[in-house]
Order: structure tokens, then C-alpha cells, then sequence
């Protein structure tokens, strides 16, 4: 359903505009107020050259459309756009809290019990997703901000995607088909499960798994699923099991989402009210 605020023409004169609050590749996100409510929000504003000359407009339209759409208390929500001469703006919730990144950053790896809590939030968020045919693709806690209340909102669904009915090659015959799409790996949602744990193992030892100095070098440990725990920092082994079954080459041996929500790890370990309190 679509509220007041998508079907109104928004302008930049709409808006008080406040400090930066961080740079996107395709431009700058400001603080934001809209005059008549006082609501803030952060806007985002993207120069329409660059998005030429990068070719990524389908997918900042694709971007627009897919989260627009989505309501879900862990997906920043896009309350709409507009665009003038030379840019394009969208109007985003505002996270009071920031990056999580920076806060990895600062505290090197998370408690078990915030890693937790943030991992089953995630997990809600993508049942939501999924259950839309809406995969995200780019899980990782660059993409990942933090709502007032300690609340995970993942942000930036520029690599999301509408997973097409994929009847026309899945049980359908495949003799119509020609060799490249019969080669291509297709992937599905189950992309999400495996980045949701590089990202819960990254929160507990503060690098991801298949880190390396060459990317050739991490390409071949991704594709070995080459998955090492370092004895330090101490790990449970419930947190260890999760992560050995969300880490898994055959994308459809992974550990279901909804079964995640069940596992031993997240039951003990998770706040139930998806906040990390402190
Ligand atoms: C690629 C990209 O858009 N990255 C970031 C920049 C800020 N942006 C935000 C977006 Cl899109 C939404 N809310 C935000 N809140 C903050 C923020 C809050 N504090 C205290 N510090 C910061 C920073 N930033 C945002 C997303």
C-alpha cells in the first residue's frame, strides 16, 4: 500500500538541510528535516552524470522500487524521491545510531550475545525479503546501520534483486535452453544465508572467514569454503556449528533462515527483542 508520502512531488525546498552524514560512491547522504512534519530523515543525493556514465540507473530504479516497498522494523525504509537537473535525491529513514561498521571497527569483535541478537535480526529482515521473491546480495556491515533504540536496519539495496519465476528453467525442460543459460550458475536467496554468516563470523572475530592479501587468494578460499576458527577470541562451539552450517559450497544444503531462528546458538544467546541493549 502506498502512503501520502509516495504519492507526493517532493522538492529540495521541502527540506531544511542539515551536516553530512557520510559519502555514498554516487554521492553524499545529508541530515535532513521536512518542513511541514519535522521529520528528519537523511537524504541521499546522487549526481545524475555519474550515474550515467557508471551505467546504474536500472539498477538504482530496481534499488528505488524493491525498497520502497519494503516494511520491516531491520530494512531502512525509502519513503520516496524525486530529481532536478542534475541529481537525483531519496528520502531515507534516518538511523540515529550510524554504522555498524564503526562500531565493529571500534570494539574489534561483538559479545556473543550482540552478535546474536544482531544475527537473528538480520534473519527476520531476510525471511521478510525472501517471502517477497526480494534478494539483498550485498549483506555485509557496511550496509548495515543502527536505528535509536540499538535496532539493525539494513541499508542499500542497490544489488537487490526480484528473483524471476524461475519455472521457465527449474522444472521446465532445459532442451529450449541455450548452453550459456544452462551454464550459469543461477543463485537464489540462499546467497543471503551465506553472507549472514561471513557476517555473524566477522562480528565474533572481527575479520571475515575467507580474508586474504590477494583477492585470488580469497576467491580460492571462498570457493574451498576454507574456513578456519582462530583460537582467539574464544568462540562457543554452538556459535562455530551455526557458522559450519550457514558456510556451506551447495547453496541448497545451507541452514534454512527459519531454522537459524532455532538453533541452539541464537536461542541462548539472542535478545529476544532483536536489541542489543549493552
Ligand atoms: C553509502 C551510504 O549511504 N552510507 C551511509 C552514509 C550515511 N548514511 C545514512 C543513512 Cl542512508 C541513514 N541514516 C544514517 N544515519 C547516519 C549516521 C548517524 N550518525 C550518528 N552517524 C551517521 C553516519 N548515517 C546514515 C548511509
Amino acid at each position: 500500500e502506498s502512503t501520502a508520502a509516495e504519492k507526493k512531488r517532493w522538492t529540495l525546498n521541502d527540506f531544511d538541510i542539515g551536516k553530512p552524514l557520510g559519502r555514498g560512491k554516487f554521492g553524499h547522504v545529508y541530515l535532513a528535516r521536512e518542513k511541514r512534519s519535522n521529520h528528519i530523515v537523511a537524504l541521499k543525493v546522487l549526481f545524475k552524470s555519474q550515474l550515467k556514465q557508471s551505467q546504474v540507473e536500472h539498477q538504482l530504479r530496481r534499488e528505488v522500487e524493491i525498497q520502497s516497498h519494503l516494511r520491516h522494523p531491520n530494512i531502512l525504509r525509502l519513503y520516496g524521491y524525486f530529481y532536478d537537473q542534475k541529481r537525483v535525491y531519496l528520502i531515507l529513514e534516518y538511523a540515529a545510531k550510524g554504522e555498524l561498521y564503526k562500531e565493529l571497527q571500534k570494539y574489534k569483535y561483538f559479545s556473543e550475545r550482540r552478535a546474536a541478537t544482531y544475527v537473528a535480526s538480520l534473519a527476520r529482515a531476510l525471511i521478510y525479503c525472501h517471502g517477497k521473491h526480494v534478494i539483498h546480495r550485498d549483506i555485509k556491515p557496511e550496509n548495515l546501520l543502527v536505528g535509536a533504540q540499538g535496532e539493525l536496519k539494513i541499508a542499500d539495496f542497490g544489488w537487490s534483486v526480484h528473483t524471476f519465476n524461475r519455472r521457465r528453467t527449474m522444472c521446465g525442460t532445459l532442451d529450449y535452453l541455450p548452453p550459456e543459460m544452462v551454464e550459469s550458475v543461477e543463485h537464489d536467496a540462499n546467497v543471503d544465508i551465506w553472507s549472514l554468516g561471513v557476517l555473524c563470523y566477522e562480528f565474533l572475530y572481527g575479520v571475515p572467514p575467507f580474508e586474504a592479501k590477494e583477492h585470488s587468494d580469497t576467491y580460492r578460499r571462498i570457493i574451498q569454503v576454507d574456513l578456519k576458527f582462530p583460537p582467539k577470541p574464544i568462540v562457543s562451539s554452538a556459535a562455530k556449528d551455526l557458522i559450519s552450517q550457514m558456510l556451506v559450497k551447495d547453496s541448497s544444503k545451507r541452514l534454512p533462515l527459519q531454522k537459524l531462528l532455532e538453533h541452539p546458538w541464537i536461542v541462548q544467546y539472542a535478545d529476544p527483542s532483536g536489541v542489543y541493549r549493552g
